[in-house]
């Protein structure tokens, strides 16, 4: 079994992105991300300083507006559209989940679609769809499919299970790998929790794509002999052997299915870190297509 790394493919990203980053410098152009976030909520935090740390460590002008959990809807709007208008920012992202007052889907529509490198908006949806290389894809399963060409798994042709449907890993997964060419031009079947026979769904698949939301929910049972296995789960859940008394895994029970797959990806130190090293490439994308 070969264990797939994500920070190094992450680190091979981030390389390319410091070249590009370079080109636009020869031009007298520094792109710019802003990522805003609302409340308080930890692992939200944790991952917008990481994007915030990244972006200015790559030479990106970094943008971090954190908002009070009591934000209203107008008040995260008026940023939004403030930071639409601002010519040196070229990516903007909100932290996803905002608190329970935010109607997401709209501010997700308020972002202009050429700044959207989260990738969520309409527009880059319909892109998404359509094979339109100008639009944004979505930053984790852009990163899923880079992981399985480093890893050099051929999609064409091949059997491909996504267990989750949601907008940000699910449905643009099942896009990328049945589009047309590299990385692409899969059979793609798209399964969920509520799906019947689930493991008989998934032990034919040659790649699985775990992205329920569920700790461990996929077990040896759901896996094929020699399947690739991509676990875009991060769960916290309770370790009373560690220090901090809590740990992160994935969707899937790692070492059951170890035994029998070619390949895995680790939580932490899979999927996660590919999903800031592909918002980084968004944002350069962002801004070589607005300064054109
Ligand atoms: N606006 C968005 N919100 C959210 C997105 C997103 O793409 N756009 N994705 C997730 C959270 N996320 C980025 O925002 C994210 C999650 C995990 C990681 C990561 O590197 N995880 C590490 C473990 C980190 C830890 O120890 O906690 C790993 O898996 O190795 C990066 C980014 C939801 N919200």
């Amino acid at each position: 079994m070969k264990q797939i790394d994500g920070a190094a493919v992450a680190q091979k990203v981030h390389q390319e992105t410091r070249q590009r980053i370079e080109a636009l410098a020869a031009r007298g152009i520094q792109p710019g991300l802003a990522v805003v976030l609302v409340g308080d909520d930890p692992a939200s935090r944790a991952y917008v300083r990481s994007k915030d740390k990244r972006a200015a460590e790559l030479g990106f002008h970094s943008v971090k507006r954190e908002l009070p959990a009591t934000t209203s809807q107008e008040e995260l709007l008026a940023v939004v559209r403030e930071l639409n208008h601002d010519p040196a920012i070229h990516g903007i992202l909100v932290q996803s989940p905002p608190p329970k007052q935010i109607d997401e889907a709209a501010i997700v529509r308020a972002i202009d679609p050429n700044k959207d490198v989260d990738g969520f908006h309409p527009v880059n949806v319909a892109k998404l769809a359509l094979e339109d290389p100008t639009g944004f894809v979505p930053c984790t399963p852009l990163g899923c499919i880079r992981l399985l060409e480093e890893a050099g798994v051929s999609t064409a042709g091949a059997n491909a299970v996504v267990v989750g449907r949601s907008m940000i890993v699910g449905k643009p997964m099942a896009l990328l790998l049945m589009r047309r060419g590299k990385g692409g031009d899969a059979t793609v079947t798209v399964a969920h929790s509520r799906s019947k026979n689930l493991a008989a769904i998934t032990r034919q698949a040659e790649i699985v794509i775990a992205a329920v939301g569920r700790p461990h929910f996929l077990g040896a049972e759901h896996i094929g002999d020699g399947a690739v296995v991509i676990d875009v789960g991060i769960n916290r859940i309770d370790d009373p052997t560690s220090p901090k008394g809590t740990r992160l895994v994935g969707d899937v029970d790692y070492d059951a299915v170890a035994e029998r797959c070619a390949a895995i990806t680790p939580v932490p130190g899979g999927v996660g870190p590919m999903t800031i090293a592909m918002l980084m490439a968004n944002t350069v994308q962002a801004c070589e297509q607005l300064t054109k």
